[in-house]
């Protein structure tokens, strides 16, 4: 875990107490550690701007709104699951949100996803204990706030120490001494989670940020202690545990060095690892969420040359019923929806006609899906009879004991027959072929939450499949992986599109999904035109999935 080091201070007028800034001046971000850094300012996910702060240099930023600045602390770093928490050059490792209208050296807020938080100061009187209140909402993009949760904290200022003055600020700081602030953070609220990293001023005078791969399932840490705030022992223990005893929680500048800390390497060591030591808090924070998120597979969505002809196809051949058609020609294309039930208890079938396109490739990747029936011979029968292709007659799988039969449909996908007592869920498989089988279940374990139900290898025909899903494999759709030895790469064509998850957060998966090593392809967010809240990734093989918020999807099928 690399720090970094920020530090950041706005023209004050006079004494320590809140001010509207007059326009134009703006907050100063200064750059203390040994390397460039780049500096994004984003509105949203869109990047407004970008400044290379040289070490010991600073910009000022002139606005007097909330910034969600992305600071990559290191350039190139990435954070440990190997994905950049912003799409930043430069690896942004975190963004985090400053607040420009206090002459107080900033508190960052950690955030990410979305997540936003508000400090107000409502006019402290100079010198003395005054309380921050902390307004954190979850906020869907531009979608309003999901969740309001206060805390309040217990900001108290000493005046000491002293600030380097910036003639270009014009705000001379001597003139009013120095601050420093001792924070203690009592919070209120019990359920809060709040990541707040801070600047601690080490005893050693060294400021030092922590600038952790920020997520939704941090908790408050100061220093990165990892420090839960629904814990009884307060941050505060975790550092004075560390020797980093209450002075350490200085945010403001005493003895602060502006251009270069000289932070002594024992206590910037000890946090980097509170920081790492973190991270893995984070990342358990984050298994336990996406373990008690309620998800299911909704549908797998794929694109066909002829609608009609595919429909006629699912329903005479394969006993599928028409769920539902919808048209946008507004985007050159229509859905048609098919299954074995209601979309709202049944994984379906999500075919894509684009206008004027009759013809895709499958590519090599592509396995199959998998469909359970009473009488896979009879069902042949039925499909031959049709005038259907039927590629491997029935009987046994190779290497085991299942009745299989394999047939195609009218583009050329692959429909695996499988005989199988009466079940809930007939359409019952996704088969994709992935290059590295652990690294897949256990990204799909982490990442999507779901369980490994069954691993089989089969050596004789140089090949292992993992069944990965949410419920029992003969009572719901799976995912089935397969690796094929020595396969590591496979040419994914164009036809075959995604599967769809249900979530309860797209936000907080979307963070799951990056934290474990998947690339998110659509912030998470309301689709355009309706509010149905989604976020899209790939997993390290490169299969795409869309999350669908589990009441936006509802409201849909209204
Ligand atoms: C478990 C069941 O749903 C299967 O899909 S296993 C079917 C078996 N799979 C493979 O052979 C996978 C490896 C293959 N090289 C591939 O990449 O598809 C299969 O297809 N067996 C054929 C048979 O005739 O049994
Ligand atoms: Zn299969």
């Amino acid at each position: 875990m690399q720090t970094c080091n920020l530090f950041s201070i706005t023209r004050c007028f006079n004494g320590c107490r809140d001010h509207t800034q007059v326009s134009g001046i703006g907050t100063r971000i200064w750059n203390l550690s040994d390397r460039s850094i780049e500096l994004q300012i984003r509105v949203g996910s869109v990047l407004k701007k970008a400044h290379t702060l040289k070490p010991g240099s600073s910009k000022r930023l002139k606005s007097k709104k909330i910034y969600k600045a992305y600071v990559p602390c290191g350039s190139g770093s990435r954070d440990k699951a190997g994905a950049g928490a912003g799409a930043g050059a430069g690896g942004a490792r975190s963004f985090l949100y400053y607040y420009d209208e206090t002459c107080h050296p900033y508190i960052w807020v950690h955030d990410s996803g979305g997540d936003f938080s508000r400090m107000t100061e409502p006019g402290g009187e100079e010198g003395c204990s005054r309380r921050v209140t902390v307004t954190t909402r979850a906020v869907g993009r531009a979608t309003g706030v999901v969740a309001r949760r206060r805390a309040r904290f217990k900001l108290t200022d000493k005046i000491k120490g002293g600030y380097e003055s910036d003639p270009e600020l014009g705000c001379d700081p001597q003139a009013r001494g120095a601050q420093s602030a001792m924070v203690q953070i009592l919070p209120m609220a019990s359920t809060i989670r709040l990541s707040i990293s801070s600047f601690a001023t080490t005893r050693f005078g060294g400021c030092i940020s922590m600038c952790n791969s920020s997520s939704r399932f941090n908790s408050l840490r100061l220093a990165s202690s990892g420090m839960d705030m629904d814990s009884d022992n307060l941050p505060i223990k975790a550092l004075e545990d560390e020797g980093l005893g209450p002075q350490s929680q200085n945010f403001g500048l005493k003895d602060c060095k502006i251009f270069r800390q000289e932070g002594n390497s024992k206590s910037a060591k000890t946090i980097v690892g509170m920081a790492q030591g973190s991270t893995t808090t984070t990342q358990e924070n984050a298994l336990d969420w996406v373990k008690s998120d309620k998800r299911r597979m909704l549908h797998v969505v794929y694109r066909v040359g002829d609608l009609d002809r595919t429909i006629k196809f699912y329903t005479e051949c394969l006993g599928m019923k028409l769920l539902r058609k919808r048209d946008i020609p507004e985007e050159r294309y229509t859905n048609a929806f098919l299954g074995y039930g209601p979309e709202d208890s049944h994984f379906v079938i999500e075919l894509t006609y684009n206008y004027g396109v009759d013809k895709y490739d499958i590519g090599a990747g592509f396995g199959h899906f998998g469909i359970a029936v009473d009488d896979v011979a009879k069902t042949v029968d039925l499909i031959k009879a049709k005038g259907g292709t039927v590629t491997r007659e029935p009987g046994p799988v190779k290497g085991g004991k299942s009745i299989i039969a394999f047939i195609e449909d009218p583009d050329g996908y692959k429909f695996e027959l499988i005989e199988r007592g009466p079940t809930p869920e007939p359409l019952c498989q996704v088969m994709l072929r992935v290059g590295d089988l652990d690294r897949s279940i256990a990204f799909h374990e982490k990442a999507f939450g779901m369980e490994l139900l069954r691993r089989r290898d089969n050596p004789e025909y140089k090949y292992t499949i993992a069944m990965m899903g949410y419920g029992p494999e003969d009572k719901n759709a799976v995912l089935e992986l397969t690796y094929n030895y020595g396969v590591t790469e496979y040419d994914k064509g164009n036809a075959y599109a995604q599967i769809a998850i249900g979530t309860d957060d797209v936000y907080k998966t979307a963070e799951a999904v990056k934290l474990f090593g998947g690339k998110i392809t659509r912030e998470p967010g309301p689709l355009p035109g309706i509010s149905t809240k989604i976020t899209a990734c790939l997993d390290p093989d490169g299969w795409k999935t869309v999350f669908v918020d589990n009441i936006d999807f509802l409201k849909e099928l209204e």
